[in-house]
Protein backbone atom coordinates (compact mmCIF):
# COMPACT_ATOMS: atom_id res chain seq x y z
CA UNK A 1 0.00 0.00 0.00
CA UNK A 2 1.78 3.08 -0.74
CA UNK A 3 0.20 6.72 0.35
CA UNK A 4 -0.38 10.45 -1.18
CA UNK A 5 -0.79 13.40 -0.53
CA UNK A 6 -2.04 15.32 -3.54
CA UNK A 7 -2.18 19.12 -3.61
CA UNK A 8 -2.52 19.16 0.14
CA UNK A 9 -3.01 22.31 1.89
CA UNK A 10 -4.01 23.41 5.89
CA UNK A 11 -4.63 26.29 8.28
CA UNK A 12 -5.16 26.22 12.01
CA UNK A 13 -7.45 29.36 12.11
CA UNK A 14 -6.18 32.14 10.14
CA UNK A 15 -2.73 30.48 9.98
CA UNK A 16 -1.71 29.00 6.72
CA UNK A 17 0.90 25.95 8.57
CA UNK A 18 1.04 24.14 4.99
CA UNK A 19 0.58 24.80 1.19
CA UNK A 20 0.06 22.61 -1.97
CA UNK A 21 2.21 19.45 -0.36
CA UNK A 22 2.17 16.42 -3.23
CA UNK A 23 4.29 13.67 -2.03
CA UNK A 24 3.99 9.89 -2.81
CA UNK A 25 5.32 7.74 0.01
CA UNK A 26 5.97 4.33 -1.90
CA UNK A 27 6.05 0.85 -0.25
CA UNK A 28 8.78 -0.56 1.01
CA UNK A 29 11.13 2.58 1.39
CA UNK A 30 11.66 5.10 4.17
CA UNK A 31 10.93 8.42 3.74
CA UNK A 32 12.58 11.56 5.39
CA UNK A 33 10.54 14.87 6.60
CA UNK A 34 12.57 17.63 7.11
CA UNK A 35 12.42 20.78 7.64
CA UNK A 36 12.54 24.00 10.56
CA UNK A 37 10.44 24.01 13.18
CA UNK A 38 6.61 24.74 12.71
CA UNK A 39 6.92 24.11 9.17
CA UNK A 40 3.95 20.99 9.38
CA UNK A 41 5.87 18.08 9.95
CA UNK A 42 4.02 16.81 12.37
CA UNK A 43 0.83 17.78 11.39
CA UNK A 44 1.93 16.00 7.73
CA UNK A 45 2.39 12.69 9.75
CA UNK A 46 -0.71 13.29 11.60
CA UNK A 47 -2.35 13.46 8.17
CA UNK A 48 -0.77 10.30 6.53
CA UNK A 49 -2.34 8.91 10.00
CA UNK A 50 -5.99 10.10 9.15
CA UNK A 51 -5.77 11.83 12.93
CA UNK A 52 -6.25 15.36 11.16
CA UNK A 53 -8.19 16.56 8.22
CA UNK A 54 -6.52 18.92 5.56
CA UNK A 55 -7.85 22.49 4.44
CA UNK A 56 -7.54 21.09 1.31
CA UNK A 57 -6.28 18.54 -0.94
CA UNK A 58 -6.21 14.66 -0.25
CA UNK A 59 -4.81 11.51 1.74
CA UNK A 60 -5.01 8.77 -0.73
CA UNK A 61 -3.81 5.12 0.25
CA UNK A 62 -3.22 3.47 -2.78
CA UNK A 63 -3.65 -0.34 -3.25
CA UNK A 64 -4.59 -2.71 0.19
CA UNK A 65 -2.27 -2.90 3.18
CA UNK A 66 -0.72 -6.26 3.00
CA UNK A 67 -3.22 -9.36 3.60
CA UNK A 68 -1.46 -10.03 7.15
CA UNK A 69 -1.61 -6.55 8.16
CA UNK A 70 -3.81 -5.87 11.89
CA UNK A 71 -3.18 -2.40 11.47
CA UNK A 72 -2.43 -0.68 8.35
CA UNK A 73 -0.71 2.93 10.21
CA UNK A 74 1.01 2.79 13.33
CA UNK A 75 2.87 5.68 15.01
CA UNK A 76 6.12 6.04 16.44
CA UNK A 77 6.55 8.66 19.09
CA UNK A 78 9.63 10.65 20.71
CA UNK A 79 8.65 10.07 23.98
CA UNK A 80 8.21 6.15 23.50
CA UNK A 81 4.31 6.05 25.16
CA UNK A 82 4.91 2.88 26.81
CA UNK A 83 2.68 1.92 29.83
CA UNK A 84 5.08 1.68 32.63
CA UNK A 85 3.14 -0.76 34.94
CA UNK A 86 3.65 -3.24 32.03
CA UNK A 87 6.53 -5.46 31.59
CA UNK A 88 7.81 -5.17 27.95
CA UNK A 89 6.04 -8.51 26.92
CA UNK A 90 2.68 -7.02 28.25
CA UNK A 91 3.16 -3.56 25.87
CA UNK A 92 3.55 -5.46 22.94
CA UNK A 93 0.69 -7.22 23.53
CA UNK A 94 -1.54 -4.25 24.13
CA UNK A 95 -1.22 -3.34 20.04
CA UNK A 96 -2.76 -7.04 19.57
CA UNK A 97 -5.40 -6.96 22.62
CA UNK A 98 -8.17 -5.85 19.84
CA UNK A 99 -7.46 -8.29 17.41
CA UNK A 100 -8.93 -11.41 17.27
CA UNK A 101 -6.03 -14.15 17.46
CA UNK A 102 -5.36 -17.47 18.34
CA UNK A 103 -3.13 -16.88 21.83
CA UNK A 104 -0.78 -19.38 19.87
CA UNK A 105 -0.46 -16.85 17.10
CA UNK A 106 -0.36 -13.39 19.33
CA UNK A 107 2.49 -15.33 21.24
CA UNK A 108 4.65 -16.03 18.24
CA UNK A 109 3.97 -12.62 16.85
CA UNK A 110 5.36 -11.38 20.16
CA UNK A 111 8.64 -13.58 19.87
CA UNK A 112 8.68 -12.70 16.59
CA UNK A 113 9.37 -8.82 17.38
CA UNK A 114 10.86 -9.12 20.75
CA UNK A 115 13.45 -11.09 18.63
CA UNK A 116 13.79 -8.94 15.57
CA UNK A 117 14.15 -6.00 17.87
CA UNK A 118 16.49 -7.76 20.40
CA UNK A 119 14.55 -7.72 23.49
CA UNK A 120 13.75 -11.37 23.83
CA UNK A 121 16.01 -11.44 27.12
CA UNK A 122 14.14 -8.43 28.48
CA UNK A 123 10.38 -9.83 27.96
CA UNK A 124 9.53 -9.56 31.63
CA UNK A 125 11.25 -6.33 32.36
CA UNK A 126 9.14 -3.50 33.03
CA UNK A 127 9.54 0.25 31.33
CA UNK A 128 11.72 1.89 34.36
CA UNK A 129 13.95 -0.85 34.27
CA UNK A 130 15.08 -0.21 30.74
CA UNK A 131 17.26 2.58 29.41
CA UNK A 132 16.24 4.98 26.55
CA UNK A 133 17.32 3.16 23.69
CA UNK A 134 15.77 -0.28 25.08
CA UNK A 135 12.22 1.42 25.67
CA UNK A 136 12.57 2.83 22.40
CA UNK A 137 13.21 -0.73 20.52
CA UNK A 138 9.95 -1.61 22.80
CA UNK A 139 7.47 0.32 21.12
CA UNK A 140 9.27 -0.24 17.53
CA UNK A 141 8.44 -3.81 18.11
CA UNK A 142 5.03 -2.96 19.63
CA UNK A 143 4.69 -1.02 15.99
CA UNK A 144 5.91 -4.18 14.18
CA UNK A 145 3.56 -6.15 16.46
CA UNK A 146 0.56 -5.11 13.87
CA UNK A 147 2.09 -5.41 10.95
CA UNK A 148 1.78 -1.95 9.39
CA UNK A 149 1.83 -1.10 6.24
CA UNK A 150 3.26 2.26 7.38
CA UNK A 151 5.30 3.18 9.85
CA UNK A 152 4.38 6.69 11.00
CA UNK A 153 8.20 7.70 13.23
CA UNK A 154 7.65 11.23 14.52
CA UNK A 155 11.29 12.11 15.44
CA UNK A 156 11.84 9.00 17.45
CA UNK A 157 15.46 9.21 18.11
CA UNK A 158 15.51 13.27 19.41
CA UNK A 159 15.11 11.99 22.69
CA UNK A 160 18.45 9.62 22.91
CA UNK A 161 21.40 10.58 23.53
CA UNK A 162 23.75 10.50 20.12
CA UNK A 163 25.53 6.61 21.21
CA UNK A 164 22.02 5.53 21.74
CA UNK A 165 21.00 7.07 18.45
CA UNK A 166 23.87 5.86 16.77
CA UNK A 167 22.74 2.28 17.77
CA UNK A 168 18.98 2.66 17.11
CA UNK A 169 20.35 3.70 13.83
CA UNK A 170 21.64 0.36 13.18
CA UNK A 171 19.27 -1.85 14.43
CA UNK A 172 16.76 0.52 11.91
CA UNK A 173 18.75 -0.40 9.01
CA UNK A 174 19.03 -4.30 10.23
CA UNK A 175 15.43 -4.83 10.69
CA UNK A 176 14.85 -2.70 7.18
CA UNK A 177 17.66 -4.93 5.38
CA UNK A 178 15.81 -7.79 7.12
CA UNK A 179 12.33 -7.40 6.11
CA UNK A 180 11.68 -3.92 4.37
CA UNK A 181 9.27 -1.59 5.78
CA UNK A 182 7.58 1.47 4.58
CA UNK A 183 8.07 4.54 6.93
CA UNK A 184 7.52 8.42 6.94
CA UNK A 185 10.10 9.22 9.45
CA UNK A 186 9.96 12.86 10.66
CA UNK A 187 13.70 14.21 12.22
CA UNK A 188 15.35 17.73 12.50
CA UNK A 189 18.67 15.89 12.49
CA UNK A 190 19.82 15.47 9.14
CA UNK A 191 22.83 12.93 10.12
CA UNK A 192 19.65 10.56 10.71
CA UNK A 193 17.80 11.46 7.46
CA UNK A 194 20.94 10.18 5.36
CA UNK A 195 21.44 7.97 7.15
CA UNK A 196 18.13 5.74 6.85
CA UNK A 197 16.09 7.87 4.25
CA UNK A 198 15.04 6.49 0.96
CA UNK A 199 14.18 9.79 -0.18
CA UNK A 200 14.09 13.35 2.26
CA UNK A 201 11.82 15.63 1.75
CA UNK A 202 12.94 19.31 2.47
CA UNK A 203 9.80 21.45 3.60
CA UNK A 204 10.22 24.89 3.41
CA UNK A 205 9.03 26.97 6.75
CA UNK A 206 5.82 27.99 7.60
CA UNK A 207 3.47 27.26 5.09
CA UNK A 208 5.59 24.32 4.21
CA UNK A 209 5.83 24.11 1.28
CA UNK A 210 7.94 20.97 -0.58
CA UNK A 211 11.56 22.79 -1.86
CA UNK A 212 13.32 19.82 -2.85
CA UNK A 213 13.09 15.96 -2.66
CA UNK A 214 16.91 14.53 -2.55
CA UNK A 215 16.57 10.54 -3.32
CA UNK A 216 20.06 8.39 -2.18
CA UNK A 217 20.39 5.36 -4.21
CA UNK A 218 22.73 3.59 -1.95
CA UNK A 219 21.62 0.84 -0.20
CA UNK A 220 20.82 1.45 3.81
CA UNK A 221 22.86 -1.52 4.59
CA UNK A 222 26.07 0.23 2.82
CA UNK A 223 25.74 3.49 4.27
CA UNK A 224 28.01 4.31 7.40
CA UNK A 225 28.69 6.52 9.83
CA UNK A 226 31.18 9.39 8.79
CA UNK A 227 30.57 8.56 5.08
CA UNK A 228 31.86 10.88 2.33
CA UNK A 229 29.15 11.05 0.13
CA UNK A 230 26.43 11.12 2.65
CA UNK A 231 28.26 13.85 4.69
CA UNK A 232 28.23 15.55 0.72
CA UNK A 233 23.75 15.20 0.97
CA UNK A 234 24.05 16.44 4.71
CA UNK A 235 25.84 19.50 3.56
CA UNK A 236 23.60 20.15 0.17
CA UNK A 237 20.59 19.79 3.04
CA UNK A 238 21.93 21.91 5.56
CA UNK A 239 22.32 24.17 2.45
CA UNK A 240 18.68 24.20 1.51
CA UNK A 241 17.51 24.67 5.27
CA UNK A 242 20.22 27.26 6.99
CA UNK A 243 18.30 30.45 5.89
CA UNK A 244 14.94 29.16 6.39
CA UNK A 245 15.75 27.74 10.00
CA UNK A 246 17.14 31.18 10.98
CA UNK A 247 14.49 32.65 9.52
CA UNK A 248 11.66 30.37 11.47
CA UNK A 249 14.43 30.69 14.90
CA UNK A 250 13.63 34.73 14.54
CA UNK A 251 9.90 34.73 14.08
CA UNK A 252 9.48 32.22 17.24
CA UNK A 253 11.57 34.84 19.16
CA UNK A 254 8.86 37.45 17.73
CA UNK A 255 5.93 35.60 19.19
N1 LIG B 1 -3.70 21.77 16.96
C1 LIG B 1 -3.12 22.91 16.58
N2 LIG B 1 -3.78 24.09 16.67
C2 LIG B 1 -3.22 25.25 16.27
N3 LIG B 1 -1.96 25.34 15.77
C3 LIG B 1 -1.26 24.22 15.68
C4 LIG B 1 -1.78 22.95 16.07
N4 LIG B 1 -0.83 22.00 15.85
C5 LIG B 1 0.23 22.64 15.34
N5 LIG B 1 -0.01 23.97 15.24
C6 LIG B 1 0.88 24.96 14.66
O1 LIG B 1 1.09 24.59 13.30
C7 LIG B 1 2.43 24.79 12.93
C8 LIG B 1 3.03 23.46 12.47
O2 LIG B 1 3.14 22.59 13.61
P1 LIG B 1 3.87 21.18 13.55
O3 LIG B 1 3.93 20.65 14.94
O4 LIG B 1 3.23 20.33 12.51
O5 LIG B 1 5.31 21.62 13.05
P2 LIG B 1 6.67 20.81 13.11
O6 LIG B 1 7.36 21.11 11.83
O7 LIG B 1 6.42 19.39 13.45
O8 LIG B 1 7.39 21.55 14.32
P3 LIG B 1 8.64 21.09 15.22
O9 LIG B 1 9.75 20.87 14.27
O10 LIG B 1 8.87 22.27 16.10
O11 LIG B 1 8.20 19.86 15.95
C9 LIG B 1 3.15 25.37 14.14
O12 LIG B 1 3.17 26.77 13.98
C10 LIG B 1 2.27 24.96 15.30
O13 LIG B 1 2.34 25.93 16.33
Amino acid sequence: MDLRLQNVSHFYGATEVMRDITLDIPSGQIVCIVGPSGCGKSTLLRMLGGLERPSAGQVLQLGAPPADCLNPLTYIFQDFALLPWRSVRGNVALALEDHRLARSEREAIIADVLARTKLGDFAEALPRQLSGGMKQRVAIARALAVRPAVMLMDEPLSALDSQTRELLMDDLVALWTRQPFTAVYVTHNLAEAVRLGHRIVVLSRRPGQIREIVKIDTSLSARAHGDAALEAHQRHLWGLMRDEAAAADAELLDV
